[in-house]
């Protein structure tokens, strides 16, 4: 199962409430698109969600959450690093498994870094860095997403590319995006975020970018 109900979701900072309290249920199969103004709460909304889902789910935070000092081979296998004892990972990190690079490495020629593989991860551009991300993301083999801005440094095609991979690899989504047409275009549902609430709720063949503009 990769969907989840959520119930009582809040967090505070300083003690100021910043999110919540507030119930979220998605169901196996939904592409939900997270919108909503910078500050309004949506990478805390995911970092709550994670908490509870963690196993079930591959995450692409916004920060992305790579090892500069260890190669892109290193970061994207880390997708399954709970997949396997310690020994195994321990041989990987001196000399990884033929199975595992070939897999890795078949995954980073979907996202055009083939060559990459064993660059240091420190050396990338922010979008190859965010490519990294989500091949670790597509790597752990999970039917649900949770991704922050996951093509924010990406050009529109490949914007658009990454998009369709993830749409196509990931049954259940719940990705945070500031480009409300790629949120139209790839989520099955729109939720809006405004001041820690959900302001919006609704599926997007009904909505308009027009419909969404008032969050912001
Ligand atoms: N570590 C933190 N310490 C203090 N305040 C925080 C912290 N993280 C988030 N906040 C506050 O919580 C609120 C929600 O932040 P959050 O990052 O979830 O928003 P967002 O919608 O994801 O914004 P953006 O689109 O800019 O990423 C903001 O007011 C932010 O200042």
């Amino acid at each position: 199962m990769s969907g989840f109900d959520l119930s009582g979701l809040t967090a505070s900072f300083g003690g100021e409430r910043v999110i919540g309290p507030l119930s979220l249920s998605v169901r196996e199969g939904e592409r939900v698109g997270l919108v909503g103004r910078s500050g309004a709460g949506k990478s805390t909304l995911i970092r709550l969600v994670y908490e509870q889902v963690e196993r079930l789910a591959a995450l692409v935070p916004q920060d992305l959450g790579l090892v500069n000092a260890l190669p892109v081979f290193h970061n994207v296998y880390m997708g399954r690093l709970d997949a396997h004892g310690n020994w195994y990972n321990m041989v990987t990190l001196v000399r990884p498994f033929t199975r595992d690079s070939r897999d890795v490495k078949s995954l980073l020629s979907e996202l055009g870094m083939t060559e990459k593989a064993w660059m240091p991860t420190a050396s990338l551009s922010g979008g190859q860095r965010q490519r990294v991300a989500i091949a670790r993301a597509l790597y752990r083999q999970s039917g649900l997403l949770l991704a922050d801005e996951p093509v924010s440094a990406l050009d529109g095609p490949l914007a658009h590319q990454v998009m369709t991979l993830l749409r196509e690899r990931f049954k259940t989504s719940v990705i945070a995006l500031h480009d409300v047409e790629l949120a139209l275009e790839y989520c099955t549902r729109i939720v809006g975020i405004q001041d820690g609430q959900i302001a919006l709720d609704e599926s997007s063949e009904k909505l308009t970018p027009a419909d969404i503009a008032p969050l912001y």
